[in-house]
């Protein structure tokens, strides 16, 4: 259970949602990143998260250690169950997370929304090029996931646009915040 609102970030490879958060973050000290376990090598890039071994993962999950987890992308991601002290003076927890799960998620954190992040395909292309993390075999395979819908059930979602500037992205999601908060 959780009582600091759970805000999963979600959307197509290339969309934002690390670059998102991480503008969310910096903006405003109350928002919080749950930092996720993943068997990708720590050396990747990108978000702060906890590289593990398919072993070590096994092992994690076995023991509870994940409030969430999936597979996507042929890794492994885990999702622990935020801490009091991840929670003390934060206005919300931020988490990326599969399309796929949140329909399991809503049920696990409380309160929980959505937030689901778009942009134009040709931007999503141009941007997976530019980040340089996946080969161009897997930034194609990526791009082909791009139109995966949420799951019918999902009950709050705030969809924003992320194709423009990000600093203007963040604007428009704290000022949905703001709103949800009022
Ligand atoms: N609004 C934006 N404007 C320009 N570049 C962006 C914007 N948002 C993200 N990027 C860039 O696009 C690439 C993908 O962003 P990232 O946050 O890794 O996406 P995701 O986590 O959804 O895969 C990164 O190189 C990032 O710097
Ligand atoms: O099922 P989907 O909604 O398509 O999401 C597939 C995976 O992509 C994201 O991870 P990650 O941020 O590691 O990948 P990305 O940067 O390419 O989005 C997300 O957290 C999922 O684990």
């Amino acid at each position: 259970m959780t009582q600091v609102p759970v805000i999963a970030v979600v959307g197509p490879s290339g969309v934002g949602k690390d670059s998102v958060m991480t503008a969310l973050a910096t903006r405003d000290p109350r928002v919080h990143l749950i930092r996720r376990v993943i068997t990708r090598p720590e050396d990747a890039g990108g978000e702060a998260f906890t590289g593990v071994s398919r072993q070590e993962f096994e092992a994690m999950r076995a023991a509870g250690a994940f409030a969430l987890s999936w597979e996507a992308h042929g890794l492994c991601y885990g999702v622990p169950m935020p801490s009091e002290v991840k929670q003390a003076d934060a206005r919300a927890l931020l988490v990326n997370l599969s399309r796929g799960v949140l329909l399991r998620a809503q049920e696990v954190f409380h309160p929980f929304a959505v937030l689901s992040l778009t942009a134009r395909p040709e931007v999503l292309a141009a941007r997976l090029a530019a980040r340089g993390r996946e080969d161009a075999a897997e930034q194609a395979r990526r791009l082909g996931r791009a139109g995966m819908a949420l799951p019918e059930g999902v009950r709050r979602v705030i969809t924003v646009d992320n194709s423009g500037p990000l600093e203007r992205t963040v604007d428009a999601v704290l000022a949905h915040l703001q709103r949800e908060s009022a």
